[in-house]
């Protein structure tokens, strides 16, 4: 390979990119390429979204995107196709953004990544490199990915091209604004490949490129993170249901723990949602299994976290028994369908499972989530405002904790509801001492009581 050469190109801008996959990730990553000064070729098999993207148009809901859309189209500066032939040809570099979601039984599924690793390796020349962003399991890129697009380009790693994982690490609903804060990792098949990455990034990015030795230890740091903080919220969850059993206000307990200097935070609620945190385990663990391997903790972790909206559930049924009604026919107050605060962004979300299971009990459910006003969502339509959601509403819900349920005048929206007013805070936002008398409450870690 001829390294100096790339790294001329990557100086002077005149380096291609590619980027497979025009999604969540994948669009603002070639947009930020584009922004750093590349010429860069996005590819998608979506047509519609293509021609979409060719007059501007994107329905991804990232502050600050749109506007970046519209200045990189307008400068030329990205194009936007499903040839993935003429754009592996014509670039220097080519990023994979695919998706590689985990299937219904719990596998992650590759048939993407693959496809593209094929159509990279037929036409691939030599002196590329090939940059993963995908969510991959550690052993992916070496043992799956780069063994394909040398069977299909008969060239050879590190000879030839070079592949490395930048394992995304974006935030939803804050993707651009994190461009330049949120370090990345780099991890190259060669050591000097993944200098030449680092590089590449630090023309596009100002925070932290910090180089590990391998794409599979990329994805290791990622997966690790992620999961680091999957098994901590399983943990306050478990304890959540545990005191709520003894009576202990879970919320009084991590406010305590706290004040220990080396206490990590993390809070218990409705269930872990997300594109990541609900499938990275997957990863790791179909992983673990090729080593005889059984990562009890990362499992167990999953099956509390994945328990969380059947005890919300439990929750609601107790507390509507405590004033005498049941959940069927009763009609609930669902405040939030995001999977976390502040967002508009329903994926794997917890909110979802929990109205699932309220309507398979036959209860009637009134939503509210200022992030999706008036919108149809499956089987249901989110009110047109908030106050039509408690409309004779027999238990309210919180399963998100927008920030605009913080301070909502509950002494007004009572006299809309049926009878006794009834709280589930399933997110523990509420200080009951500030809530009307004779609230009924609970929490997740909250038992249920009268105020
Ligand atoms: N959404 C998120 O917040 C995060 C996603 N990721 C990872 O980023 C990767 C992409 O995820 P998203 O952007 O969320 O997915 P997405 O579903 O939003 O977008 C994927 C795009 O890839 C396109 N695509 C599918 N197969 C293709 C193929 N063979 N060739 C070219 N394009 C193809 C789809 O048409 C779609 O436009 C996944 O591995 C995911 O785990 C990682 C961190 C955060
Ligand atoms: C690329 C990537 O994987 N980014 C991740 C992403 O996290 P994500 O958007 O999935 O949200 P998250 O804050 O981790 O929460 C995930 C889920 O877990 C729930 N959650 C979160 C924290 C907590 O203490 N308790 C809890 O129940 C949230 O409500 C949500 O349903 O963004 C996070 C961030 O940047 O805050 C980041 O830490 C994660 O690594």
């Amino acid at each position: 390979m001829n390294i100096e050469y790339l790294e001329d190109i990557i100086e002077s801008k005149k380096l291609t990119v590619a980027v497979f996959g025009l999604g969540r990730i994948g669009l603002p990553t070639a947009l930020m390429y584009a922004k750093g000064g590349y010429q860069v070729n996005g590819i998608d098999i979506n047509l519609e979204l293509i021609e979409d993207l060719k007059l501007k148009k994107t329905f991804i809901d990232e502050p600050g995107l749109p506007e970046i859309l519209n200045d990189m189209v307008d400068s030329k500066k990205i194009t936007f196709s499903d040839n993935f032939e003429f754009a592996i040809k014509n670039s220097d570099v080519i990023v994979i953004c695919v998706p590689t979601p985990v299937s219904i039984n719990k596998v992650p599924n590759y048939v993407a990544i693959k496809d593209v690793a094929q159509k990279i390796g037929k036409f691939l020349s030599p002196n590329k490199i090939i940059i993963n962003e995908s969510s991959v399991s550690p052993t992916t890129i070496e043992t799956i990915i780069t063994p394909i697009i040398e069977h299909e380009s008969h060239l050879k790693v590190n000879d030839d091209f070079g592949i490395c994982s930048c394992p995304e690490r974006a935030d939803p609903g804050k993707i651009v604004e994190n461009w330049n804060k949120v370090a990345r990792i780099v991890g190259g098949s060669s050591d000097e490949i993944g200098k030449t990455i680092v590089k590449l990034y630090q023309q596009i990015s100002l925070a932290q490129i910090y180089q590990v030795s391998t794409p599979g230890t990329a994805n290791a740091v990622k997966l690790t993170e992620n999961i680091f903080r999957d098994v901590n919220i399983a943990l306050m969850n478990e304890f959540a249901v545990l005191y709520e059993r003894l009576g202990i206000d879970v919320k009084e307990v991590i406010e305590g723990s706290s004040t220990k200097y080396n206490f990590q935070p993390h809070y218990p609620g409705p269930g872990v949602g997300g594109p990541c945190l609900p499938a990275n385990s997957y990863y790791i663990i179909q992983d673990a299994e090729k080593v005889d391997y059984i990562p009890f903790l990362i499992r167990v972790s999953r099956e509390i976290n994945d328990r969380m909206p059947q005890n919300v559930l439990e929750l609601i049924i107790n507390a509507l028994n405590y004033v005498g009604k049941s959940l069927k026919n009763s009609t609930i107050t669902v405040l939030g369908v995001s999977y976390k605060a502040n967002v508009r962004d329903i994926q794997i979300s917890p909110a979802m499972k929990v109205i699932e299971y309220l309507q398979m009990k036959e209860a009637r459910i009134q939503v509210w989530d200022p992030y999706y006003k008036s919108e149809k969502i499956g089987n249901f339509t989110v009110s047109d405002n908030l106050s039509d959601s408690f409309e004779n509403s027999d238990c309210v819900v919180i399963l998100t904790d927008h920030k605009e349920f913080f301070n909502l005048n509950f002494d007004s929206l009572k006299n809309q509801t049926n009878g006794e007013f009834v709280i589930v805070d399933s997110r523990n936002i509420y200080d009951c001492n500030k809530l009307p008398k004779d609230t009924i409450y609970c929490g997740v870690g909250r038992k249920l009581q009268k105020l």
